[in-house]
């Protein structure tokens, strides 16, 4: 088939690719000047592993091309996929504009494809209500909306080998296509209306979003009770129906949907009337979750410390996970405000980053090449990522570097304690550990 994805973002990138490796012929559309030109330079425009050479063979090959407008993706394709943004709004509303303004186009494609997928995430309703309206109409039986569920770090495999395949149809008509677009990918199928569909992707989020809060949850009730958080995230983990999965202790949830979508469902809610209390619960609860390293902070350093600008605090990493370099919404976007607006003076070393880019984000920060020159003379430190440099890090000569009360701050619950304490730093993370017991035999 001959097929137009618009939007070059992870997602849409990711479609292009996976579907020109299948063998169709895919025009991969991007409206953003750079990151178009960035792709055909075969340059990938963000960190995500196999897409380099992926990309290289498949323009080279002649089955992927790229394109600034969907009207300038060549003659005619068969199947126009949708994979542009839906940020959030102050509110929590999804900004559907660029959804909107991509159906605009393919809807004004002369002849009109015989498939429309859309991939973006969009509220329950959506698809229908686009389908009932006069540019909508006529691709009634040619629309499917077939959600995304790829994870950043690992997003041509989850293409490759998805969970499952979710079509959500107005009429049987366009099924054939559907399975023809996705040939070669196996998966269990599940084949329902557009509203259903949508619901099934909001549904997927928010229920990872409330087991990372629940684990969230027991991080305060370890600090309650003194209980070892890992311990006890293990032994609840361990219980088949529940697995260890999303079961992390972490200062909230981060990415670019978690966050957005869970709080778009919660929007949903308030605007329709609907009460959705567990969902409320979550984004709520995540609001207070992500501050808790500020909490400990201000705990042992004073907040009128903090206030008299007497404090650095050095911050190690600013991903949420190591395998993405997507920062939207990651804790770093409230930390580090919040601790500038309380007065500390921050000092970032984030290793996959350029100094100007750091600037750019945070440009109260002062920017450190090392953990080392960021940890000199400051109070605290507060480590975001989980980089290999920090596990591997010799921290006694990186503890005598620091200033009492040498605070450190694991939001990822990712170093030793046992031998942190040892240096003489302060360790704090998220609830208590202790050196671990295991889970073999005796
Ligand atoms: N990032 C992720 O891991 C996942 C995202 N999603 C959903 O998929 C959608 C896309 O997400 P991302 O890929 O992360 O977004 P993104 O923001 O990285 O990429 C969207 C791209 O679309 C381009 N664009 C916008 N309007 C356009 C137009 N009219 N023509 C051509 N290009 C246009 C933008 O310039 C941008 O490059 C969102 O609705 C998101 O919620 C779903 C599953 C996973
Ligand atoms: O809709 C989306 O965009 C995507 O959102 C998430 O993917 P992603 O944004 O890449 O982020 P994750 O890696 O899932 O991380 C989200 C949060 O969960 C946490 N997490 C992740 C994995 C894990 O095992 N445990 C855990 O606590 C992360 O630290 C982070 O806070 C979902 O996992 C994807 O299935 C979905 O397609």
């Amino acid at each position: 088939m001959r097929v137009a994805v618009v939007g070059q973002g992870y997602v849409g990138l990711t479609a292009a690719l996976g579907l020109a490796e299948q063998g169709h012929r895919v025009t991969g559309v991007e409206s953003d000047p750079a990151r178009l030109a960035a792709l055909e330079d075969r340059r990938i425009p963000f960190d995500e592993p196999g897409m380099d050479g992926l990309l290289d063979r498949l323009l080279a090959g002649g089955g992927l091309r790229f394109a600034a407008t969907l009207a300038t993706a060549g003659p005619g394709p068969d199947a126009v996929v949708v994979a542009v943004g839906s940020p959030p709004t102050p509110t929590g509303r999804p900004d559907l504009r660029h959804v909107h303004a991509a159906l605009a186009q393919v809807a004004a494609l002369d002849p009109a494809p015989s498939l429309v997928m859309v991939k973006s995430t969009v509220p329950p309703g959506t698809s229908a209500t686009w389908l009932a309206g006069a540019r909508g109409a006529p691709l009634r039986d040619r629309y499917v909306y077939s959600p995304e569920f790829l994870n950043q770090g690992a997003a041509l495999e989850d293409w490759r080998h998805p969970a499952r395949l979710v079509a959500g149809l107005s009429g049987p008509g366009p099924l054939p296509l559907v399975r023809e677009l996705y040939r070669g990918v196996e998966a269990p199928w599940v084949v329902t209306d557009p509203t259903s569909a949508e619901v099934i992707k909001y549904a997927g989020n928010a229920f990872l979003a409330t087991k990372v809060s629940f684990a969230a949850d027991l991080v305060t009730l370890c600090e309650g009770t003194g209980a070892d958080i890992d311990a006890v995230l293990t032994g609840t983990g361990l219980d088949p129906r529940i697995g260890p999965a999303f079961l992390r202790a972490e200062a909230g949830y981060a990415g670019s949907c978690l966050p957005k979508d869970t709080r778009a469902l919660a929007h949903w809610a308030r605007l329709t009337g609907h009460h959705l209390p567990v969902v409320d619960a979550v984004a709520t609860s995540h609001q207070t979750q992500l501050l808790r390293p500020v909490r400990i902070l201000t705990e042992h350093l004073g907040a009128a410390r903090l206030l008299a600008g007497e404090t650095t605090v050095a911050v190690l990493g600013l991903r949420y996970q190591t395998w993405t370099d997507d920062l939207r919404d990651a804790p770093c976007q409230t930390l580090l405000p919040e601790l500038a607006a309380s007065g500390a003076r921050l000092r970032v070393w984030e290793p996959s980053l350029t100094p100007e880019r750091i600037t750019a984000l945070f440009p109260v920060a002062e920017v450190a090449p090392g953990p080392d020159r960021a940890l000199a003379g400051a109070a605290a430190a507060l480590v975001l990522t989980d980089w290999p440099e920090l596990l591997g890090a010799d921290w006694s000569a990186l503890a005598r570097l620091m200033r009492p009360p040498r605070l450190l701050v694991d939001t990822k619950n990712c170093l030793p304690p046992a031998a942190l304490t040892a240096t003489g730093l302060v360790y704090r993370s998220m609830g208590p550990r202790r050196p671990a017991a295991g889970t073999g035999p005796g």
